[in-house]
């Protein structure tokens, strides 16, 4: 057993770079797997900075006698620590070395350097390290690889290390650039994964762990809470029906209600083929809120606060549906039941219902979101006389105000029907063109007017030569 054949480039520095703090697992896990494989790990102490850009590389005897190693020079700034892998088989090898470019491809980013500096930094070190050849005990191999290495001790060790010449395979630079492809091609993907959830949690919802938000305490605790249930239906014309059932209870939210509705918004997120989606309450009622069971068995203002959260998370990641909403009222919409309604890109009303924020006579004010989102409705004259004087909003109060899109004709089962029907008008055309439209609104509702711009540039590109797009242009379509 004796020299050094590959090694693991291994920022030590702490990480700095935001995302470092969402993905500390992935590098983790991948860095105790190495670890596991027994490779030799040589860190260095931090150093305060490198003077230099130029890279400094030496090669030569380091440390044990078992393990070649090749150490100093600069790779920018950075300090990089070490892993030595030692001889073995070569398929065992050329994995670990897979690993190892993994490892060091995917730390850069996330230690705040950029992908293409990194890049360009490591190929650079890598080819110039390249160029010196390995310690007098590795046997040469073609799966040799980057003998790559910065430390502090760099310029010191120079003088010691043991140049010798000795070119470099050609196969080398064939095997580094396949290997450090399907690396960075696997990270890619990850990355783009990793990325994907990682705005998924930041971006749709508001509040996280580092809000204070225990997500798992307040569902235990509300799973305690239960009755009722939330219904979706997916239909094949892309509308969504979500049922809030619970008539017994005029349709008010218990705990477990609360859970499922964050499961079924969850089920939306991920439903390629939605166009719309219909919110409306079993029997004949919207909703009258919170079960006031559950509001006593959650009266701490700790859990109040959470439940808060977890609604407000729910409600905003339903109203940023790529999906054209509608809240169908029937009967009442009560408390949150009314709050729930403003979580809805249009309002439907059927003769004889009602919207009443009665938050103020139970010694609330709207905590699901609603007040603000009812400003941005019909503006914050109107919402102080609703929330203040907890007003009925009738149907024909609710068209004056903005807040009610239209009143329908029945008031009965048959208000679904006619809700379908009242959509169609909105949801004509394939998901990709409706879905796209609902998020150029989102982002112009919800972003400033240049991140909005370039929002709506980014969506654009996605339907421009598409086949909505290229069917319009064949068919001759007059506006007529
Ligand atoms: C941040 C969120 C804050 C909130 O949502 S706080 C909750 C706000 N909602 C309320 O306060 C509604 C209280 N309920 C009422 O005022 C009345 O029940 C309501 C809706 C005007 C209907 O009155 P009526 O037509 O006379 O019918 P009723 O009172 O007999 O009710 C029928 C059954 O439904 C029940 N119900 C209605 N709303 C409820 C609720 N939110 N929580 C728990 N149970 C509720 C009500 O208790 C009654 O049940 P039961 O027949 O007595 O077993």
């Amino acid at each position: 057993m004796g020299g050094l054949r590959y090694f693991l480039i291994h920022p030590h520095v702490p990480p700095i770079h935001p995302l470092s703090r969402y993905f500390p697992s992935p590098l983790s896990c991948l860095g105790r797997f190495l670890d596991s494989l027994r490779l030799s790990r040589v860190s260095f102490p931090p150093m305060a900075a490198f003077q230099s850009d130029v890279p400094s590389v030496s090669v030569h005897p380091h440390g044990s006698r078992r393990y070649g190693a090749v150490s100093g020079g600069s790779l920018g700034n950075w300090h990089l620590p070490l892993w030595l892998v030692p001889n073995r088989s070569s398929s065992t090898s050329f994995v670990c070395s897979v690993l190892c470019l993994l490892y060091a491809f995917s730390c850069g980013p996330a230690y705040g350097l950029s992908r293409s500096r990194f890049h360009a930094r490591l190929f650079w070190a890598c080819s110039w390290a390249a160029s010196f050849p390995p310690p007098p005990q590795v046997p040469k191999s073609p799966l040799m690889l980057i003998p790559v290495g910065v430390n502090q001790f760099g310029r010191k060790e120079q003088s010691k290390g043991t140049a010798l010449n000795h070119s470099v395979p050609p196969l080398l630079d064939a095997l580094l650039f396949i290997s450090s492809k399907m690396a960075a091609l696997i990270w890619r993907c990850s990355f783009t994964r990793a990325k994907a959830r990682w705005l998924h949690q930041r971006c749709l919802s508001l509040y996280n762990s580092s809000h204070g938000f225990d997500e798992t305490k307040i569902k235990e605790k509300l799973a305690q809470l239960s009755g009722g249930s939330i219904d979706l239906r997916k239909g094949e014309n892309g509308i969504a029906e979500l049922c809030i059932n619970n008539p017994s209870r005029m349709n008010a939210f218990t705990g477990t209600m609360m859970i499922q509705l964050e499961e079924r918004i969850s089920e939306l997120e991920s439903w390629q083929d939605g166009k719309g989606l219909i919110v409306y309450g079993a029997g004949n009622n919207f909703c009258t809120g919170s079960d006031l069971n559950a509001v006593k068995a959650i009266s701490s203002p700790k859990e109040g606060i959470m439940m808060c959260m977890l609604m407000q998370n729910t409600l905003t990641r339903m109203q940023r549906l790529p999906l054209i909403s509608v809240a169908l009222i029937q009967g009442k919409a009560m408390g949150g039941g009314s709050e729930l309604c403003t979580a809805c890109d249009f309002r439907l009303m059927t003769p004889g219902s009602e919207i009443r924020f009665v938050h103020k006579q139970m010694g609330l004010v709207p905590g699901w979101g609603g007040a603000a989102r009812l400003i941005h409705l019909i503006g914050s004259r109107h919402t102080l006389k609703l929330l203040s004087g907890t007003l009925r909003v009738d149907p024909d109060y609710a068209l004056r105000i903005g807040l009610a899109d239209d009143i329908l004709n029945y008031g009965d089962d048959r208000s679904l029907e006619e809700t379908q029907k009242w959509m169609q008008t909105y949801t004509k055309g394939s998901p990709l063109i409706n879905r796209a439209v609902k998020k150029v609104i989102l982002s112009g509702r919800e972003k400033n007017l240049e991140d909005a711009l370039r929002t709506e540039k980014e969506i654009f590109g996605t339907v421009w030569g598409g086949p909505d797009n290229v069917q319009a242009l064949s068919k001759g379509t007059k506006h007529k």
